[in-house]
């Protein structure tokens, strides 16, 4: 039987471990054993329990801490990221070997893990060498997607991780319950979107000459077909018990 991996991705703060533990939540009530694995040495705090934590190979406050390393945040997760790529065997005894497996892999938020370092990549070959099918479940806070030129840059970090990864990817708008009644159906565009009109929206709402001209070369790009092949959803965010404010 082969085993399942999500890996959720995205940038900081975008909703990853109210994901995970939303999903573990939900595939409890549908009698569904799904687990989750945090892969992020900075976490301090998440609200589902793990089969296995990262925090018990390397911490980020260890590396940073040490003398002869020196590191700041973000070449501290960069380390431990790449000390963890050298110790998977750590990972393969935390995971064990039952058939049947669906797990959930709740990833640090810095993007340049899923764009250029090879880290993340080589994590999908190994899980794929331990007869996992892996997805890619990218995240991005929907507030930040309401503008044209914002929404550009989503789709931009979110297929430069699924070309880097090389795995099927989903795509999903988070924190919808924190939109304005205008901002959700705004939002409805952009779930099959129509490039030139957007074009349009960067154009009135950008000051910068020189930005509006970038902008509008890269909507003239065949953006339309790869935001549609993207493929975003929407979040329920009643799943998480979050309510409009
Ligand atoms: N209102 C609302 N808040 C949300 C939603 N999803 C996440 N949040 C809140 O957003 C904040 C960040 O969520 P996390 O799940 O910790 O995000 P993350 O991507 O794991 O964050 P990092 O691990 O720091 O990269 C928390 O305060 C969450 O409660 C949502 O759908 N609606």
């Amino acid at each position: 039987m082969p085993r399942y991996a999500q890996l959720v991705m995205g940038p900081a703060g975008s909703g990853k471990s109210t994901y995970c533990s939303t999903m573990l939540q939900h595939c409890e009530a549908l009698g569904r054993a799904v687990q989750v694995v945090n892969l992020d040495p900075a976490a301090e705090f998440f609200s589902y329990p793990v089969m296995a934590d990262i925090r018990e190979l390397i911490e980020v406050d260890d590396v940073m801490e040490d003398d002869s390393l020196r590191f700041g945040p973000n070449g501290g997760l960069v380390f431990c990221m790449e000390y963890f790529a050298n110790n998977f065997n750590w990972l393969e005894e935390s995971l064990g070997h039952v058939e049947d497996d669906y797990i959930l892999f709740d990833c640090p938020g810095q993007i340049e893990l899923y764009t250029h370092l090879p880290v993340m990549k080589q994590l999908v070959e190994q899980l794929q060498q331990w007869e996992f099918r892996v997805c890619g479940v990218f995240l991005v806070d929907s507030q930040f997607m309401v503008e044209s030129f914002k929404f550009i840059s989503g789709i931009l970090a979110a297929l430069s991780a699924m070309i880097s990864l090389e795995i099927p990817q989903i795509n999903i708008m988070t924190k919808m319950d924190l939109l304005s009644k205008k901002a959700k159906k705004e939002i409805e565009k952009y779930l099959d979107p129509d490039m030139y009109s957007m074009i349009e929206d960067s154009t009135n709402i950008l000051k910068s000459k020189m930005f509006k001209k970038l902008t509008k070369s890269i909507c003239g790009l065949n953006f339309g077909l790869i935001a549609r092949n993207l493929e975003w959803g929407i979040a329920i965010s009643l799943q998480c018990g979050f309510k409009q404010p």
